[in-house]
């Protein structure tokens, strides 16, 4: 027998009592309690091995009992036709995702608790049918998938050489200098730096745009440092030098330069901030650039030139000076000797090695990444310093991008990692070999009291692993990252009409369509999460998305809640046109800190403290009239530094 009833076309949507009022039966057959009916029209056998099935309307939902709830749905999630139908819908794979689960867990709840899976082919159903149930369930999920063809427009980010008129309208010459750590990539296109009339240098590190500004320096040129938090002036801020030492991030547009460097090319892969040497190739207004990088983003660098009309030559660099990967690892601090350098990755273990090497006599430097920068540089100076009782250093891969330190032995005490997956999660990762030659080319820099490096790990049981690494080709670069421009973003919010910066962004990645062979998106979760943090907190009604935008863009990790809660305050602020004083940020910080920290604990607060004044200073670069007590802010910080300094 079947039965077959139109009314339950939109059952799941009702519940199960309109079930049995549209069948017209107060009890449901035998066979079939309440749980086993699912979503719409129904149909269903006696014979259970034989279902029966309807298909003379366009939605069929077959129901068996026990029927069929996840295999139906699981053949629909993973359907490359239903995939690419969704997508003309402006369902791309993230939003797909998103709306699936939501969709899943609204027909759950209509079939509660969840049918066990029989074991009957999904090809018996009709999955084109629940195609349009799906949409309209996106539709109402994101109510800006109607304005699908305008946001489709808008967030195509195929052709990003065309966001740069300025670069676009030169002619430019590039000059890839390929080859491995310490082989005088950076030195050489140096060189043309300091001839040149203007230039720029893109550094990948605060540490090491100070230390090419102070080289420029020390060959006479005239060169300003800057930073997204800092800036050191040759002159002053509105008589500019003719060069300028900057974060990649801070590379200015906007600005005509003779030449320009960006170190570190092979970084435009990068998940978190590639996006920012992609702008800086793409965007750069100078006819000469020099990339200086591993061999292996060669290739991309290569279509990227290609792509906008420039030319390209590359000159490969062998290494300078030995680099042997020895066969034994040290095992015991009691081996250690000046020079040595022990990478972790974690910043508790730095301190407790610390610890250890003072109970055994020897003075170390640490440097990890959340010090500040000048506690960064006293740490590597006194390592440095041939006279200074200093000579071991213990660190994490902060310092492990083209800096130069006296460095003899890198020594590995771990080979895994927290890091950024594509889909936005931190894991413990193992290094990959770049990661792992980045790190062990920091030893026998050339120019340094070291000629020949060495690289072996603490313990034992990472020999193997090492040596694996080290042996191995990093993989070629075959991508670059890409972040939307603000004025997309800006473009993309007013179609839909919206003014959270959280919707825009989880929207834009569900839409975005990139040329894939050359560009992925850069992760904007740490912007998202911020974004939505101030949201929730109430902190920014009435203030523009531009502003949200850079506020959000601010140098600080969303998982730290204690910064977080005082930029809500900040924006607060902001958004009420309140000017945020000195005294403000002392009464927020409960100033003074205690003179010394003794503890890791107590270090850390203090890191916090100097994140907090570090972001004050960051804001008033952008917003001078309401974070104005930037001279005050920058004692503080030094304060707290000096602290810093005095405490590790
Ligand atoms: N021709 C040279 N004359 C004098 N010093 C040099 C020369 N080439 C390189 N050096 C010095 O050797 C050290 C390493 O060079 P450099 O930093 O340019 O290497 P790199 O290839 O850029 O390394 P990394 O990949 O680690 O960034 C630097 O201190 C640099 O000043
Ligand atoms: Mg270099």
């Amino acid at each position: 027998m079947s039965l077959y009833c139109p009314k339950l076309l939109y059952v799941f949507s009702r519940g199960i009592t309109s079930v049995a009022k549209a069948t017209n039966r107060r009890k449901l057959p035998l066979s079939l309690t309440v749980r086993h009916f699912s979503i719409a029209k129904v149909v269903y056998s006696k014979k259970e091995d034989k279902p029966e099935i309807l298909t003379e309307e366009s939605f069929v939902f077959t129901l068996v009992k026990p029927h069929v709830f996840t295999e139906v749905l699981s053949s629909f999630r993973t359907d490359k036709k239903i995939q690419l139908e969704a997508k003309s819908h402006g369902l791309t794979k993230s939003l797909f995702k998103k709306v699936f689960s939501s969709f899943t867990k609204k027909l759950a709840r209509q079939v509660s608790p969840p049918p066990r899976v029989h074991g009957i082919s999904s090809k018996l159903y009709n999955l084109d049918a629940l195609l349009p149930l799906f949409i309209e369930h996106g539709c109402s999920v994101y109510p800006s998938l109607k304005q699908f063809s305008d946001l489709r427009t808008i967030s195509d980010i195929s052709e990003p050489t065309l966001w740069y008129e300025n670069a676009r309208s030169i002619k430019r010459k590039i000059v890839y200098h390929a080859g491995p750590t310490n082989s005088g990539k950076t030195h050489a296109a140096l060189q043309r730096f300091y001839e040149a009339k203007t230039g720029v240098y893109c550094s990948p590190l605060r540490l090491l745009a100070r230390e090419v500004c102070q080289k420029a320096r020390d060959h006479g040129v005239h060169c300003d440092m800057i930073t997204g938090d800092d800036r050191d002036y040759h002159y002053h801020e509105n008589d500019q030098a003719s060069k300028v030492a900057c974060t990649v991030e801070m590379t200015n547009l906007f600005r005509r330069y003779e030449i320009a460097i960006i170190d570190e090319i092979q970084m435009l892969s990068d998940m978190e901030r590639g996006w920012a040497w992609t702008r800086a190739f793409l965007g750069v207004c100078a006819p000469e650039i020099h990339v200086c990088g591993e061999a292996r983003a060669v290739d991309i660098v290569r279509q990227l030139a290609d792509e906008c009309n420039d030319s390209f030559e590359v000159v490969t660099y062998k290494r300078l000076g030995k680099l042997r990967v020895k066969k034994h690892p040290v095992e015991s601090f009691n081996n250690l000797k000046p020079g040595d350098c022990i990478i972790c990755f974690n910043k508790s273990r730095i301190y407790s090695y610390q610890k250890k090497l003072n109970s055994l006599g020897i003075n170390s430097a640490i440097i990890y990444g959340s010090l500040p920068p000048r506690t960064k540089l006293e740490q590597a100076k006194k390592f440095n310093d041939k006279d200074h009782p200093c000579n071991v250093l213990i660190t994490t891969d902060a310092i492990g991008m083209g800096l130069n330190l006296n460095i003899r032995r890198i020594i590995f005490s771990d080979l895994y990692k927290t890091t950024l997956t594509k889909g936005g999660r931190r894991e413990l990762k193992q290094l990959t070999t770049s990661h792992a030659l980045q790190i062990a080319g920091r030893a026998g820099r050339f120019n340094s009291q070291y000629k020949d490096g060495e690289v072996t790990s603490l313990s034992s049981k990472h020999m193997p692993l090492l040596h694996k690494l080290l042996r191995q080709t990093a993989p070629e670069i075959k991508v670059a990252g890409l972040h939307p421009t603000f004025e997309l973003l800006a473009e993309f919010a007013n179609v839909l009409n919206t003014k959270s910066l959280s919707e825009v962004i989880v929207m834009f990645i569900g839409m975005c369509e990139m040329n894939e062979k050359l560009f992925f998106l850069c992760s904007l979760k740490e912007c998202h999460d911020i974004a939505e943090y101030l949201e929730d907190a109430n902190a920014c009604r009435g203030i523009s998305l531009r502003d949200m935008y850079t506020f959000c863009s601010s140098p600080i990790s969303s998982g730290n809640k204690e910064v977080l809660s005082v930029l809500a305050a900040f924006v607060n602020s902001y958004a009420n046109n309140v000017a945020v004083t000195e005294q403000d940020v002392k009464s927020l910080l409960r100033w003074p800190p205690p003179q010394q920290a003794k503890s890791k604990t107590e270090i850390e607060r203090l890191e916090s403290l100097h994140e907090v004044l570090r972001l004050y200073m960051w804001l008033s670069y952008r917003f001078k009239d309401i974070f104005r007590d930037m001279f005050a802010i920058k004692t503080m910080r030094r304060h707290v530094d000096r602290l810093i300094q005095n405490s590790v």
